[in-house]
């Protein structure tokens, strides 16, 4: 019997597959488990499925575990919500601290497992978590909202990995062949194409509204406030402009949005709240993404209570509320918060 056992969370995806394989070479005990999150029940007869095989290759039980209310209500109600009140959600920020780094520890916990992993992309030495080797793939932005607590708890195999590594380990191993040229799954677990389909199917997202200047005055048309968020540049009417409009605001009330040229998207400070972080910090100098896909850039930050104001030592372009300001030492993960 292995002293050393892992409860790995395994989606049938190449990473969680290879990470579990990993562990057990380095002598863990596996038991995984897939979670049912959504409800869209082709796709979980797929995926179990293929984390079953996955299990029947490794030798290792891996647990159904329906967590799908929980999921609808913390995860999936919230990104519609922050739809209709004209933010941007992120809905995996909230999925990691909830489901995966909350519901999964304390399923973990009902085994008697201490430890968890994921296939996520991220370094972990105990303590802080940290940027992934293959930076094109590092997840760190999506944990800035995990719990301190349960970080001793966690394991990331694939941390030291680059992808390209990770899908030719898993090639070379018949069974899993097909998991190493699958497509990547889509950004949000549960939007297939467009974030818009699954607002859709809650409320009436195609209703026409106003365009204004930021003097007010109407400028044009739009197809309705939630297909925008701050900085997008299409999908809506500008009369007699000549250069390039961008959403500045979105005010779901009216159904409006406010538009202007791209200086005007120019933020230099901003505040923050739902704030969480790994070290007991009031006032701070770091760097901070602002969404996923973005560099980092120097920041000065003060909580107080609450709140927190976060002054950049760079401008950036569209800054869009409901997103995470993420902070980061270098690669150290230190937290984050939602923007306001
Ligand atoms: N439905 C699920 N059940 C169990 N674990 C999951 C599930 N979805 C994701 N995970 C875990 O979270 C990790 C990161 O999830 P993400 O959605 O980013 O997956 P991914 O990068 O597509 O990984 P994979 O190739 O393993 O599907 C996965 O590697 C896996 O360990």
């Amino acid at each position: 019997m292995a002293e050393k056992k892992v409860l790995v969370g395994m989606s049938g995806g190449v990473d969680s597959t290879v990470a579990a394989l990993l562990l057990q070479k380095e002598g863990y005990e596996v038991v995984g488990v897939y979670m049912k999150l959504h409800d869209n029940e082709a796709y979980h007869r797929e995926n179990y499925a293929k984390a079953r095989r996955v299990g029947e290759y490794l030798g290792v039980e891996v647990h159904f575990l329906d967590i799908s209310g929980d999921f609808r209500q913390e995860v999936y109600d919230y990104f519609v919500e922050e739809y209709r009140t004209g933010r941007t959600p992120n809905p995996c920020v909230v999925c990691n601290r909830q489901i995966k780094f909350g519901r999964m520890l304390e399923f973990a916990d009902s085994l008697g497992i201490e430890k968890v992993a994921t296939g996520h992309y991220v370094r972990s030495d105990g303590r802080y978590i940290y940027m992934a080797r293959d930076r094109s793939k590092d997840q760190s932005y999506f944990l800035a909202q995990v719990r301190k607590e349960v970080i001793p708890r966690l394991l990331f195999p694939l941390g030291e990995w680059l992808k390209e590594e990770v899908k030719a380990y898993a090639a070379e191993i018949p069974v899993l062949q097909d998991l190493a040229t699958q497509k990547e799954s889509s950004e949000i677990c549960f939007v297939e194409n467009d974030y818009t389909e699954v607002l859709q199917r809650h409320m009436e997202i195609d209703r026409e509204g106003e365009v204004l200047n930021e003097a007010g005055e109407v400028v044009g048309t739009h197809k309705g406030y939630m297909h925008y968020t701050i900085g997008k540049r299409r999908g809506f009417t500008v009369r007699g402009a000549h250069d390039p409009h961008y959403v500045l605001s979105v005010d779901p009330e009216r159904n409006r949005i406010v538009v202007g040229t791209r200086e005007k998207l120019e933020e230099r400070s901003f505040e923050i709240s739902r704030i969480n972080l790994f070290e007991d910090l009031t006032e701070f100098d770091c760097q901070v993404k602002v969404r996923y896909r973005t560099r980092a850039i120097p920041a000065h930050v003060v909580i107080d209570g609450e709140r927190g104001r976060v002054e950049l030592g760079e401008p950036v372009y569209g800054l869009a509320r409901g997103q995470f300001a993420v902070f980061y030492d270098g690669e150290r993960l230190l937290g984050g918060g939602e923007i306001l």
